[in-house]
């Protein structure tokens, strides 16, 4: 499943990030975060993992995205990994690649699966040329470039690359969540499940059948969650 989330960071929220980040000394090559088949096609900078910048912004993009009902219902997130901050200028890209399935968590705690990962785009499309983050899944190829505080959410067993960025600069965040239902197909169910009960609501109320889907809904998630 992919899906396009409008509006998860305000204008406002998006400026801050950007003022916070612009020129800062926690920039890095993002080589030194990937292992040897990502480092052989990835050319971009990353800030510091851990560092205080990159821990304070990413507080602002996990509460946008954890307040954010549709991350929610699409993600239905156990455990979300501190975000990440990247920035592309000059031809830099991150060619096809996977994203690991097991993450360490900084600082210690449990090593997280990755099931979702998340884009938010805190660059206008007409900043720059090129950078769309390409995902493939069994559908074909999908170029996803959104408008600033806009995310994407895509499954992370899914090759992707982001293209060279030819003028202008990209920056962004991304990160990885750990579902309570792990397999995409299932988690996507749900999700279009959850999205026709809150359509039927908002058109006709609250009734019997409305509380009746809903429990339907809870059996499915009591089934197939792992929490
Ligand atoms: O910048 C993006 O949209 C995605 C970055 C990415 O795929 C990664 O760092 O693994
Ligand atoms: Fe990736």
């Amino acid at each position: 499943m992919m899906l396009h989330i409008p509006g998860v960071l305000t204008p406002d929220q998006v400026a801050h990030i950007r003022a916070r980040m612009a020129g800062a000394p926690e920039w890095l090559d993002g080589r030194e975060s990937v292992g040897p088949q990502g480092a052989k096609v990835k050319r971009n900078r990353q800030l510091g993992e851990g560092t205080p910048l990159a821990v304070e912004l990413g507080q602002i993009v996990s509460a946008a995205l954890m307040a954010n009902p549709t991350f929610f219902s699409s993600a239905l997130p156990l455990r979300v990994l501190a975000p990440y901050f990247n920035a592309y200028s000059g031809g830099e890209h991150y060619g096809l690649h996977v994203d690991g399935a097991i993450r360490a968590q900084r600082g210690g705690g449990a090593p997280v699966r990755a099931d979702v990962s998340t884009t938010v785009f805190l660059s206008e499309p007409d900043e720059y040329e090129g950078g769309e983050l390409e995902v493939v899944d069994l559908y074909g190829t999908h170029e996803v470039k959104l408008a600033a505080g806009d995310a994407i959410v895509y499954s992370s067993g899914s090759v992707h690359q982001v293209r060279p960025v030819t003028s202008g600069e990209r920056v962004a965040s991304f990160l990885w969540t750990q579902s309570m239902v792990r397999d995409d197909g299932k988690r996507g169910m749900l999700f279009d499940l959850d999205t026709q009960i809150q359509k039927l609501r908002a058109q006709h109320g609250e009734s019997e059948i409305t509380v009746g889907l809903t429990a339907h809904y809870h059996n499915l998630l009591r089934m197939w969650a792992e929490v």
